[in-house]
């Protein structure tokens, strides 16, 4: 049988602009709550308070990718603001291929999981995770689960 899953505390901190990475912070969200963990959603380029992120045991940190691969400002501030590198740092992100091809694709998600030394790879997502990239979206978020179990 398998084992029943620990409740975690678990931040979600995401910047979108257009709405797709919002899309698949709602949707991982969505999941984990779905699995019982309590979950925070924070909207980097909104005007919520700053989240005090050592009261997490795991940040998920969203991101698109702007420029040529390039991290968005206010990812930067937030991974500033933040002001230390805490542990189980999972990332996701979205981005396009019309953009620089495979080479940059979601490049900030990969700048920012080798900055935080990630213990699994960034989700990477085209634009919407609408369609058959939702359960792409659900096995990394078990995949976040069963790495904090
Ligand atoms: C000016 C500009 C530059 C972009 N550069 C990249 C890029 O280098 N790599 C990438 O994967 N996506 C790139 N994108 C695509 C966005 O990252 C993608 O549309 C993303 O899903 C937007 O996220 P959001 O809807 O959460 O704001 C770029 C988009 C724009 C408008």
């Amino acid at each position: 049988m398998a084992k029943p899953l620990q409740t975690k505390t678990l931040l979600i901190a995401y910047a979108s602009v257009s709405g797709n990475t919002k899309e698949v912070a709602k949707l991982i969200a969505q999941e984990l709550t779905h699995k019982q963990q309590d979950v925070t959603l924070y909207c980097m380029n909104g005007n919520e308070p700053f989240p005090h992120v050592p009261d997490y045991d795991a940040m998920l940190i969203g991101t698109y990718t702007w420029g040529s691969g390039d991290t968005p400002f206010d990812v930067k501030d937030f991974v500033a603001d933040v002001g230390y590198k805490p542990e189980n740092v999972f990332v996701f992100g979205t981005g396009d291929t019309q953009f620089g091809g495979d080479d940059m694709f979601c490049m900030a998600a990969d700048k920012l999981s080798k900055f935080y030394h990630s213990p699994i790879a960034p989700l990477k997502i085209e634009q919407s995770p609408r369609g058959s990239q939702e359960e792409e979206v659900l096995e990394w978020t078990r995949g976040v689960l069963e790495w904090l179990n």
